[in-house]
């Protein structure tokens, strides 16, 4: 049986534990408080992050990192972004040699711009080939109740992708390969920044034609940075672009949109960060984006209006206002 760490017992780090355990793995989840993992382990469930979802008898939870790092085979990793250097200088001497380590994130590392992946390599010291990437419309709650959905795992390594996926394949999560990390991880993390400005597009009382607008002209500026980066096109029109900019776009469940929401609803920055539990990862991606963007010379005018509304106080009707006076172009360009 296959022996799994999922590190911490958020959302989704407690969905995933509970995909590895059906897909046949032993699995445990690292909590950071011990009434949720004595829950876990007394009564099967996570009520801080997922009431009401019974959680299978292959998850243990524990709150000492070190008793689910010594022997685990796969490495998961759940934290909000902004936290995994820190918490990888930690957890990595606690990992066993021939760990996979699996990202889970969407979202990109401030002042550094870097990816997910690349924070790990750097910290835990392993080379790409021990490095996976999932990422696809997998909104927790749905794959909690094992609505069926689809994901990709990304890896360099073709092995390890292979390891990763026959890891994580139920009958209510269907994952598919593919050796572009790099697009991967940019779709998660572009496509909350869009959400947010789909939220307040709905907060603004704004319509489909707005959204779907939004959507294709988001997906343009992801596709623009990530060809700068080397990027695959394809893997923009598949699971980890367009499909996770629809889920994140139009679920209610989303919180980057649930966060735009409220801001189109006139609430500011303080106040929506005060009602909100739960990360947001658009909220601090969208500077390290547009600082990639820049150096690179790619225009992303919808994530720079987004940055203007959280950080600059701009309205956001303003913001519409200013993305449709631009002089109107061609619908492709690379820049
Ligand atoms: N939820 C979803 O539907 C999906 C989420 N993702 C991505 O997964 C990642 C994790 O998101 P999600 O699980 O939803 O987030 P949540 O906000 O639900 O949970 C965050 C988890 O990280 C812990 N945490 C918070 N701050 C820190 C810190 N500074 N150091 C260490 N641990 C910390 C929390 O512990 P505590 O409870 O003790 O605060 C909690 O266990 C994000 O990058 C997100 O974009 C990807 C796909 C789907
Ligand atoms: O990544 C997700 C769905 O694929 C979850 O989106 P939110 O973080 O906005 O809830």
């Amino acid at each position: 049986m296959r022996r799994a760490a999922v590190l911490t017992a958020g959302s989704w780090g407690t969905v995933f534990a509970k995909v590895l355990a059906d897909a046949g793995a032993r699995v445990t989840l690292v909590a950071r408080d011990r009434e949720v993992a004595d829950s876990i382990n007394g009564r099967h469930v996570n009520p801080r992050y997922l009431d009401g979802v019974r959680l299978p008898d292959q998850v243990r939870a524990t709150v000492r990192p070190e008793q689910a790092l010594r022997d685990a085979e796969l490495v998961v990793l759940a934290v909000p972004s902004h936290a995994l250097r820190s918490c990888l200088l930690d957890w990595a001497p606690m990992v066993g040699p021939g760990a996979v380590y699996v990202s889970l994130m969407k979202g990109m590392e401030a002042v550094t711009s870097h990816r997910m992946s690349e924070v790990i390599a750097q910290t835990a010291g392993v080379g790409p080939d021990r490095i996976a990437v999932v990422s696809g419309p997998n909104l927790a709650r749905e794959i909690a109740v094992e609505h069926p959905a689809a994901t990709v795992v990304a890896s360099s390594s073709a092995a390890t992708a292979h390891q990763v996926q026959s890891a994580c394949w139920t009958p209510y999560l269907r994952p598919y390969t593919n050796g572009d990390v790099v697009g991967c991880e940019l779709g998660g993390a572009v496509k909350n920044v869009i959400a947010l400005a789909a939220g307040m597009l709905e907060g603004m009382g704004f319509g489909t034609n707005s959204q779907a607008s939004l959507i294709a002209r988001g997906l343009a500026e992801t596709m623009r940075l990530g060809a700068a980066l080397g990027a695959e096109p394809m893997t923009f029109a598949g699971l980890a672009g367009l499909g996770d900019l629809v889920a994140t776009c139009g679920s209610p469940l989303s919180r980057n949109r649930t966060f735009g929401e409220r801001l189109g609803r006139g609430m500011t920055l303080e106040q929506v960060l005060a009602q909100q539990l739960q990360v947001a990862e658009g909220v601090r991606s969208c500077r390290p984006l547009l600082a990639l963007a820049e150096g690179l010379g790619v225009s992303m005018p919808i994530t720079r209006q987004v940055e203007r509304v959280l950080y600059e106080g701009l309205p956001p009707l303003e913001a519409v206002k200013d993305l449709m006076s631009h002089e109107p172009g061609p619908e492709y360009r690379p820049r």
